[in-house]
């Protein structure tokens, strides 16, 4: 049995996770930390946790496995630029995997759009569309940001100079290093992501639809039981899948 932590258990994913943790068999939850609960103690008679919580608290979580030696799994998504560089500097003394998607098919996305932007080149325009349930904080949802990363990646451009986030009044042509990314909330929606590559023409869609949490909660159990054992070091998704190769 592997023991398991779950940090901010009583939300729409810890409560999937700790679902089928239960119904697998091969988890002992060991701790389910929400609002009030202490997360020390839950961590140190675990062998790993995961977290879907809040950006800020992750953090922490983070900090706090780091101080315990303990691997950790994080899902959430939102995280500020310190945040990160506080959770990467505890992935120098514990493994951590992060993933803004923790299903087969977003990943196998990730791969994909890698491919298409490489092969379509400068004459199709990007522009990525993701659609979450209304009660989700953060916009663009951590997919889309990746998504959007990914094409910035190939392209060799900056991010944060080509992302364009929607657009009103008179924006003018599209520029060509523009990468549109849209956020729709609405009603319950599990997760929508289309990344479209428009050039002259003809139009190529990438659509992954998530039709249940549980795809995401299988993917961290996943992560959890891949990454207990593994040194210290920051992993993605991609990595548990073997999509990617490293040095
Ligand atoms: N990587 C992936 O595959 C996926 C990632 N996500 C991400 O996971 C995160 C959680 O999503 P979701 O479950 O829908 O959100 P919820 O709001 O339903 O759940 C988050 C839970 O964490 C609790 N929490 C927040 N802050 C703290 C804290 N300081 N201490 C203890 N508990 C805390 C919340 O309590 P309270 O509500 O009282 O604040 C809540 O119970 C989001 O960032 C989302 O984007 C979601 C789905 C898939
Ligand atoms: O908040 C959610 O629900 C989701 N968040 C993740 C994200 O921000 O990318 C992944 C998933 O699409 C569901």
């Amino acid at each position: 049995m592997i023991r398991l932590a779950v940090t901010g258990a009583k939300g729409r994913m810890g409560r999937a996770v700790l679902a089928q943790a239960r119904r697998l068999g091969e988890w002992e939850v060991a701790g389910a930390i929400d609002q009030g609960d202490a997360l020390e103690p839950a961590l140190l008679r675990s062998d790993v946790a995961i977290d879907f919580s809040s950006h800020a608290f992750s953090t922490v979580v983070a900090e706090a496995s780091a101080a315990a030696g303990k691997p950790l799994v994080i899902g959430t998504t939102g995280h500020l630029p310190e945040e990160l560089l506080r959770v990467r500097r505890a992935a120098e003394r514990i493994p951590i995997v992060r993933a803004p998607n923790f299903s087969t098919g977003v990943n196998l996305l990730f791969y994909l759009v890698r491919k298409a932007a490489a092969v379509l080149g400068e004459g199709f325009d990007p522009e990525i569309v993701e659609a979450h349930h209304r009660e989700k904080r953060d916009a663009p949802s951590g997919t889309a940001r990746r998504l959007a990363e990914i094409v910035a990646e190939v392209r060799g451009i900056s991010l944060e100079k080509a992302a364009r986030y929607g657009r009103e009044g008179e924006p003018g042509p599209r520029k060509a290093e523009e990468i549109g990314i849209h956020a729709i909330r609405a009603g319950q929606i599990v997760g929508l992501h289309t990344v479209l590559f428009a050039g002259s023409g003809e139009v190529l869609e990438l659509t992954h639809r998530a039709e249940t949490r549980d795809t995401f909660a299988l993917g961290s159990l996943r992560a959890a039981r891949w990454v207990v054992g593994k040194p210290p070091g920051m992993y993605s998704m991609e990595d548990v899948l073997g999509l990617v190769e490293r040095e």
